[in-house]
């Protein structure tokens, strides 16, 4: 188990604001941190890291990390890191980045094939594309078998298909070593499929906290389906008034009332829902 109770102070965009996180943690979990910008994601990873101070204690199993009197460095804290911005040592080829972490060449030989760089093992990071860096970086932080896993959106400068397939190899990976993984991101979608639980912060305190299913289905009351997107146009097409809205990768038209087109603004996010008994799914 691991156990956070940790406060800090924040400089938000609005003047101060208490971090404020008490959470313990199975290990073994997959936990997606979610919520909006400047809510306290990255600090929390910071804190739990190492890399910044916080009043209170963090426990990992029946180490303690963190309490009134001491506070374990970074590198005595068993952690993995995977960061947006890679930060591969440059001057080093991809098999050494990772054997720099722990002299295992066999694990190193394993994570290269999980994650179909072997081939590409000698060569140096300027040579990778964004989403070969993002995997080695992934393999580097496994290297070392932490306790406790960080990933700051790690995925979120890739395109959906290198980011649906990293996800994948995530997710393999979390299996096999069962790390306990804490991974921010901004995607429902990704959250959805590599998570067994989402918290989300909000102003740096907790305000959800469940199984993907509850926290991110957005569906309520008798409305059958329920989409949020991003309101691109409105039309008037002879005395009706058609919504363009933006819903993941597609863009769908919605006809709307005089009423709505009147208060909507473009480029609102608006939920679009339907009480439709039997959809058609192909
Ligand atoms: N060491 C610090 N001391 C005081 N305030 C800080 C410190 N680090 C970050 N902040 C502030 O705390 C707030 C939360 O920052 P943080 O980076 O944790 O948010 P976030 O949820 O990760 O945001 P994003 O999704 O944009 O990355 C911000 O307003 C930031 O300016």
């Amino acid at each position: 188990m691991i156990n956070i109770d940790i406060t800090k102070q924040l400089h938000g965009s609005d003047g101060f604001m208490d971090l404020d996180i008490k959470l313990n943690i199975n290990e073994g979990d997959f936990i997606a941190l979610g919520g909006e910008s400047g809510s306290g994601k990255t600090t929390l990873l910071r804190v739990l890291a190492g890399l910044e101070d916080a009043k209170g204690s963090i426990t990992v199993g029946d180490k303690t990390w963190l309490n009134a009197k001491e506070s374990l460095s970074v590198q005595e804290r068993d952690i993995g890191f995977v960061f947006q911005d890679y930060a591969l040592f440059p001057n080093m080829s991809v098999k050494q980045n990772l054997l720099f972490v722990s002299k295992d060449k066999e694990l190193a030989e394993h994570l290269l094939e999980v994650t179909q760089l072997s081939s590409l093992k000698d060569r140096m990071p300027n040579r990778l594309s964004g989403g070969q860096k993002q995997r080695v970086s992934l393999c580097r932080a496994l290297m070392a078998k932490p306790k406790l896993l960080l990933m700051d959106e790690p995925l979120s400068a890739l395109d959906p298909a290198m980011r649906s397939k990293l996800q994948q190899e995530i997710l393999s990976l979390h299996k096999e070593f069962g790390t306990t993984t804490i991974m921010v991101s901004h995607d429902p979608s990704e959250m959805y499929r590599l998570s067994e639980r989402v918290i989300v912060l909000d102003k740096g305190k907790i305000i959800n906290d469940g199984n993907a299913k509850d926290v991110l289905l957005k569906t309520q009351g008798s409305a059958k389906f329920s989409f949020e997107g991003e309101l691109l146009d409105i039309i008037k097409v002879d005395v009706i008034f058609i919504a363009i809205i933006s819903i993941g990768k597609q863009i769908v038209e919605v006809v709307i009332t005089k009423e709505e087109a009147q208060n909507f603004t473009i480029g609102q996010i608006i939920n679009v829902s339907t009480k439709a008994f039997s959809p058609n799914v192909t």
